[in-house]
C-alpha cells in the first residue's frame, strides 16, 4: 500500500474572534510522490489548509500527521523541528525577503535544517541554474522580476530538497512562461520521490495534478 506521507484528521480551524470554523471536519491522505491541488473559490480555506498541513498553525481541533507521527499537537519548537526536516514552503507572492540578497533568501532553509553553509551555498547555485535565476548572489529582491521571483521562492523551497513541497499560488500573476517553469519544477519533485500540495485556484496547475480537492 502506498503511504500518506501527510495526513489530516477530523481537522478543523476557525480563526480567534470568527463565529464561524473555515475549515471543518476535513480528513484526507497525500500520498508519497502525488500532486494535490487544493483548489476552490476565494476565501474557502485553501490557504488557512496549507498553513495547517505545514504545521504554522495550531488546528482548533483534529491532527495533522507527518510520516504517520501525530505532529499539529507537538509543542512550538518540536513542530518547527519537524517543519524544518519534512517541509519546504513556496509562499504566496514569493514573500522573499527584500533586506537580504536573492542567495541569502534561497539559503534561508539551511539555517534551520542541519546543511552547512558552503553545502547550502552550492546547492542554491545549482538550483538558481536549473531554474534559469542564476542572478549575481548580491542582487536584492526588489530587483528582479514577478517570474524571477516565483522561481527564487522555489528554489529556497527546493534547497534542503525536503520530502513535502507546500506551495500557495505559487503561478499567481505569472504569465504561461514561467507558470509552466514553476509547475515543471514542483512535478520534477514529485517524479523524484518528494510529494506536492499545491492551494490554488490556477486550472494550469489543477490540470496537472494527480489529486484534487475542492474547497
Ligand atoms: N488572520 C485571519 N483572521 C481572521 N480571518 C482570516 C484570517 N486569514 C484568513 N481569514 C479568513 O479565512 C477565510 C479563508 O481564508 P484563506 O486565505 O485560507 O482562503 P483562500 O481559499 O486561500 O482564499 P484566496 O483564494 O482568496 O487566497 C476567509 O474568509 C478569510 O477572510
Amino acid at each position: 500500500m502506498t503511504e500518506a506521507v501527510l495526513a489530516a484528521r477530523d481537522l478543523t480551524f476557525a480563526y480567534q474572534r470568527q463565529p464561524r470554523p473555515v475549515i471543518v471536519d476535513f480528513d484526507h491522505d497525500v500520498l508519497r510522490g502525488s500532486t494535490t491541488a487544493l483548489t476552490g473559490p476565494s476565501g474557502r480555506g485553501k490557504s488557512t489548509l496549507l498553513y495547517l498541513l505545514g504545521l504554522m498553525v495550531r488546528p482548533s481541533s483534529g491532527r495533522v500527521l507527518v510520516a504517520g507521527h501525530g505532529a499539529s499537537d507537538l509543542s512550538d519548537a518540536q513542530r518547527a523541528r519537524v517543519r524544518a526536516h519534512h517541509f519546504g514552503f513556496v509562499f504566496q507572492d514569493a514573500a522573499l525577503d527584500p533586506t537580504r540578497s536573492v542567495l541569502d533568501n534561497v539559503t534561508e532553509p539551511a539555517i534551520y535544517g542541519e546543511m552547512d553553509r558552503v553545502d547550502a551555498v552550492a546547492r542554491a547555485a545549482a538550483l538558481m541554474s536549473r531554474f534559469d535565476v542564476d542572478l549575481p548572489p548580491g542582487h536584492r529582491p526588489g530587483q528582479v522580476s514577478g517570474g524571477q521571483a516565483a522561481r527564487l521562492a522555489l528554489c529556497r523551497a527546493l534547497l534542503l530538497a525536503p520530502p513535502i513541497v507546500l506551495a500557495d499560488e505559487p503561478t499567481g500573476n505569472l504569465d504561461d512562461a514561467a507558470a509552466t517553469v514553476v509547475m515543471n519544477g514542483l512535478l520534477e519533485h514529485a517524479a523524484e520521490g518528494g510529494t506536492v500540495v499545491i492551494a490554488t485556484h490556477d486550472t494550469r496547475v489543477v490540470a496537472r495534478c494527480d489529486v484534487v480537492v475542492t474547497l
